[in-house]
C-alpha cells in the first residue's frame, strides 16, 4: 500500500486513493503485458512508485509542460502527474509510449483515476515536438540516445531529469563528446548507486 511515509513526503488523502487505484491495475494489467518486470512487482511501491515520486522534490515548482519519453507502465510519469494534480495543477503532462498495449493501460489509468494527462501512442522519434519545460526518462535508452530525444522535444530552457544507475558516469563522458550541457547529479533517494541527472543549456557540439 501506497502512503505519504514510504513516498517520503505528505499528499493528500486523494492523491493516496489515486496511486493506489493506480497499484491495483498494475498488479492486474501486469501478468498479461508485462508493464514492469515480474520480479520487482512485490516491491512495486519502493521501485516504482516512490522512485518515480522523488523528481517532483528535484524542481523547485516545475511550470508548463512535463513530457515523460517511454513511459511503459507510467515511471515516472505518471506518478508525476498524479502527485502535480495536487501540487502544481497548472502543469500538463504528457506521455510519450510506442507500445499500443502499455498506451492502453496509460489511459486507462489517467481514466479511472479521473487524471488529465495526454498519452501519444507513438515513437518519440516520430512524435511532434513537444515544447516541455520538464522532460522525464528512466530505464529508455544511454545518455547521448537521450540527449538527441531532449533535443527534439525540449522547449528552450527546459530542464531534462534523467534517471540513472550506476553506469552514469561513463554516459555523461559519452554524451560530452557529442553534446554541451549543464549537469546537476541528485543521488536517488530509493538506491544510493542511482542518480537523478538534471540536464539543461542543452547545444549539439
Ligand atoms: C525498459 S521500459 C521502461 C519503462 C518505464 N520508463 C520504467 O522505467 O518502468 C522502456 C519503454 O520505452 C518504450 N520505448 C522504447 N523506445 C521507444 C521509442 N523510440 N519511442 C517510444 N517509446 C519507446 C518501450 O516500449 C518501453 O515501454
Amino acid at each position: 500500500m501506497i502512503t505519504s511515509e514510504t513516498l517520503g513526503f505528505d499528499v493528500s488523502r486523494e492523491t493516496l486513493e489515486r496511486l493506489n487505484h493506480y497499484l491495483a491495475l498494475l498488479n492486474k494489467w501486469n501478468p498479461r503485458i508485462n508493464l514492469v518486470a515480474r520480479a520487482t512487482l512485490a516491491e512495486a511501491v519502493d521501485r516504482h512508485f516512490a522512485d518515480s515520486a522523488q523528481l517532483v522534490a528535484v524542481l523547485p515548482r516545475p511550470l508548463g509542460h512535463w513530457v515523460d519519453i517511454g513511459s511503459g507502465g507510467g515511471f515516472p510519469g505518471l506518478v508525476v502527474a498524479t502527485l502535480l494534480a495536487e501540487r502544481a495543477p497548472d502543469v500538463s503532462v504528457s506521455l510519450i509510449e510506442s507500445d499500443t498495449r502499455k498506451a492502453t493501460f496509460l489511459r486507462s489509468v489517467i481514466r479511472e483515476t479521473g487524471l488529465s494527462a495526454k498519452v501519444h501512442a507513438q515513437r518519440i522519434e516520430a512524435c511532434a515536438p513537444q515544447e516541455a519545460t520538464v522532460l522525464s526518462a528512466r530505464a529508455l535508452a544511454p545518455l547521448p540516445k537521450l540527449m538527441e530525444f531532449a533535443a527534439r522535444h525540449l522547449a528552450p530552457g527546459g530542464t531534462a531529469l534523467f534517471m540513472k544507475g550506476e553506469s552514469w558516469g561513463k554516459e555523461l563522458e559519452d554524451a560530452r563528446s557529442q553534446w554541451q550541457f549543464s549537469c546537476t547529479p541528485h543521488t536517488s533517494k530509493t538506491n544510493p548507486n542511482a542518480v537523478v541527472l538534471e540536464i539543461g543549456d542543452l547545444v549539439h557540439v
